[in-house]
């Protein structure tokens, strides 16, 4: 019996266009493909060993002779192309209705209202760069204290403030305000809390202080499964934010990939029942919304390398989970989220390699990850455990 499974998020790694790219003007997208592609010399091989270059419809990553991982890619049931979606869907949530989007701006009455409760004007509030709003409003922001908000193609009301204008705290203060304010049709996927520091003269620059201050999960997911199971689980990166807490015993942050790793490394030493729960949202916040192709490719190539590592520390029971929770291609001319297949591999002593195929629904995963450590089912998703023997 699996008694610990370790997950870890590829933050935006997707594998090829969903069948609905179309959609949502995504066809063409292939995040890990093109990388391979374009990059001056990709090459991941830890995860090519566990199968990667087999997954269906993979042309341009290396095939090995034998693949030392079960593997497969997964569509997204949910609408939508978020990182809240993706948790939630690979958790067992399954949206019928997509979070708000907000390609105008936040509606005049709200904004009026936010202004009125925290006691400062905005600026912005416009689609933007969060790297490049920063630049163009961040003198008048340092001159007037008031904060900038803007979001994106996702279902985000993003606050950025510097945070000598602004404290952490008070810029934290102020999102929880924006949360409780966005109900019903407004009820914006999540509130992000962008501080920074600088002058115009060097340049603003985003600190790792960001928060993510996401809606309560719809209902229990294999996370309250878990702990209801008496196992714990142990949460590193953003994955308490997305989830708000709901179903994490204990928590870590991290710096950024590589501590995210390392942090994933401690826990490991402490939590032996039960999930450890990684995102790594490097790959994405860095790498694939800046269109950064050597970048990125760099960021997996580390990543590839410290997995390596994580899998030589495993033990024998052990379950390793990785999979991204949408695509976010750098090649292409949009610097927004892609709809994608998003791959997985799977990998633990006992496990064969095999291939996993398509599956419909990411809560295929979490729907898995309860059958190995014993739980009661989540309402979603089809487990692929008895493929894993
Ligand atoms: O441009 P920045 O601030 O990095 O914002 C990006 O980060 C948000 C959350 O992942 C996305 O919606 C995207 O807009
Ligand atoms: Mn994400
Ligand atoms: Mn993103």
């Amino acid at each position: 019996m699996t008694k610990r499974v370790i997950w870890l998020i590829i933050d935006s790694v997707g594998i090829g266009e969903a069948p609905d790219a179309g959609l949502y003007g995504d066809e063409g997208s292939n995040t890990l493909e093109h990388l391979y592609r374009d990059h001056s010399g990709l090459t991941l091989p830890t995860m090519e060993s566990l199968g990667m270059g087999h997954i269906d419809g993979v042309s341009r990553i290396p095939k090995v002779d034998a693949p030392l991982g079960a593997y497969g890619k997964a569509a997204e049931a949910s609408p939508g192309k978020d990182t809240t979606t993706g948790h939630w869907e690979m958790a067992g949530i399954v949206l019928k209705k997509p979070f708000p989007v907000f390609p105008e701006g936040f509606p005049e009455g709200f904004i009026q209202a936010f202004e009125k409760k925290i006691g400062r004007r905005i600026l912005g509030n416009v689609v933007a760069s969060g790297t490049q709003i920063i630049q163009e409003l961040g003198d008048r922001h340092v001159e007037t204290g008031s904060p900038i908000v803007y979001t994106s193609a996702d279902s985000v009301f993003q606050i950025a403030a510097h945070e000598e204008v602004i404290p952490l705290e008070e810029l934290y203060a102020i999102c929880e305000t924006a949360r409780q304010m966005f109900v019903d049709d407004l009820a914006v996927g999540r509130v992000i809390a962008r501080p920074f520091l600088g002058n115009t003269e060097e340049g603003f620059e985003r600190t790792s202080n960001r928060r993510d201050f996401s809606l309560f999960p719809l209902h229990e997911t294999i996370l309250n499964k878990i702990q209801q199971k008496g196992l714990k689980v142990f949460g590193v990166g953003k994955i308490n934010d997305i989830f708000s807490g709901y179903g994490i015993d204990e928590y870590v942050k991290m710096k950024d990939n590589k501590d995210g790793m390392e942090k994933t490394m401690e826990a490991m030493e402490r939590v032996k029942e039960g999930l450890i729960y990684t995102n790594l949202v490097d790959f994405d916040m860095i790498y694939g919304h800046r269109n950064d192709v050597e970048g990125y490719g760099h960021a997996l190539m580390e990543f590839d390398a410290d997995l390596k590592n994580l899998m030589e520390h495993m033990e024998d029971k052990d379950v390793l989970i990785v999979n991204a929770d949408h695509g976010c291609d750098p090649t292409t001319e949009s610097t927004d989220h892609s709809r994608e297949y998003i791959p997985i591999l799977i990998y633990g002593k006992e496990i064969p390699g095999r291939n996993l195929g398509v599956r419909s629904s990411f809560a295929d995963i979490g729907q898995t990850v309860g059958e190995l450590l014993g739980t009661d089912p989540i309402p979603n998703g089809i487990s692929f455990a008895e493929d894993l023997q």
